[in-house]
């Protein structure tokens, strides 16, 4: 047994909690409100992110020195625009180094940062080869229901990798590693704007071929970013990549495909994400990708399509149309260079 903080204690912080008290840990969830601490000790509920009860043994923290005391392992799973501030107050408080394993997925705008390397500039003195990420297809809902799902860790760090694998790893919940940080962050973070396009599909009323053409393409320019980026092309064939797109874009408990539903049926993105009510991480990774592909001098097409609609008003059936007529192309063109160019070295 071992004892752990989770730090976040949303949806998906609360099914973490759940997965690793299954495997007999002692896990201190770890909320910025003293009152939700509360209601979760009293009643063993956390009604505003999942409807489910959650095992009595899962303490709910307000205090977070006290909810990190003595901890083996810290996972971090606030969204990603609070990565920071979280992280610099773990950096106040710290006096040992537990392994951080962190399933937040998105990257910053601005810095154009993944969330390990914002931990690493947050926390001083930790190893940014011992951060592990915790990624792929897996609501919170269904974890939390214990119904089967798979995940992928990632470390530089291999021991770190095993140790997260071996925390989490149950009947329901089947963990594999990965050393590649770069590519198991980037296909969890990108995914998210894919998922606001497939939403965006089903909202202005198209069918399967739309949705499967936004899987697919949002999968090549994924993988065009990514592998400019230092990813290995092959993760994102993996749980992270494919299996998280499939999983966000066609499915009701996505709060991405949610706001893109939404913005489908004509909201702005005001009125969306006041409704919404949880975080939508697709929004800020768009801004940050659109940033990304340019600076890169990455094709993005959805990605541009996304963000124009976003924050440039632009009609959703424009967009289409737009991508529509791009001009003629082979499928595999460019992607059969990278992996020509990768393999051949
Ligand atoms: N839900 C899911 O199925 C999955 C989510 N993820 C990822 O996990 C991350 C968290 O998502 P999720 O749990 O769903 O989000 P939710 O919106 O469900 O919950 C976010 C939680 O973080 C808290 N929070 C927000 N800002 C801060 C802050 N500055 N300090 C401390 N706590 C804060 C919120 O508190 P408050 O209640 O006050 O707003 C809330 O408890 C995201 O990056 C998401 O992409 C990954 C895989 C699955
Ligand atoms: O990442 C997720 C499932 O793997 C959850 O996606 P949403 O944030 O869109 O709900």
């Amino acid at each position: 047994m071992k004892k752990v903080a989770v730090l976040g204690a949303g949806s998906w912080g609360t099914a973490l909690s759940i997965v690793l008290a299954d495997n007999g840990h002692d896990v201190r969830l770890w909320t910025h409100r003293e009152e939700q601490a509360n209601i979760i000790n009293e009643t063993h509920k956390n009604e505003n992110y999942l409807e489910i009860m959650i095992p009595k043994k899962i303490k709910a923290y307000s205090n977070l020195e006290e909810a990190i005391k003595d901890v083996s392992a810290i996972v971090l799973v606030v969204p990603t625009k609070a990565i920071r501030e979280v992280s610099g107050q773990l950096n106040n408080i710290l006096d040992s180094f537990p392994t951080i394993i962190h399933a937040s997925k998105g990257i910053e705008p601005g810095s154009l940062k993944r969330v390990s390397q914002m931990i690493d500039e947050e926390i001083e003195g930790y190893n940014y080869e011992d951060i592990v990420v915790l990624s792929g297809p897996s609501h919170a809902e269904e974890v939390a229901l214990r119904q089967p799902t798979t995940v992928t860790v990632a470390s530089i760090n291999e021991e770190k990798s095993k140790i997260a694998q071996e925390l989490f790893f149950n009947e329901s919940f089947r963990v594999y590693t990965s050393n590649d940080v770069i590519g198991i962050e980037l296909g969890g973070a990108l995914k998210n704007i894919i998922a606001l396009g497939a939403g965006i599909s089903d909202g202005l009323g198209y069918g399967d071929n739309a949705k499967a053409a936004l899987i697919t393409r949002g999968l090549a320019e994924i993988t065009r970013l990514g592998t400019s980026l230092g990813a290995n092309p092959l993760s994102f064939l993996g749980l992270p990549g494919v299996g998280d797109l499939i999983v966000t874009c066609t499915s009701v408990h996505s709060r991405n495909w949610r706001a893109g539903n939404l913005l489908g049926k004509g909201k702005n993105l005001d009125e969306v994400l006041e409704q919404m009510g949880m975080v939508v991480e697709g929004v800020r990774t768009a801004k940050a990708a659109y940033q990304f592909a340019k600076e890169q001098d990455v094709e993005m097409p959805i990605t541009s399509g996304i963000y124009q609609i976003l924050f440039n008003d632009v009609k959703p059936r424009e967009v289409v149309e737009q991508l529509m007529n791009r001009d003629k192309r082979e499928e595999m063109d460019d992607l059969s260079t990278l992996l020509r160019n990768r393999y051949a070295q």
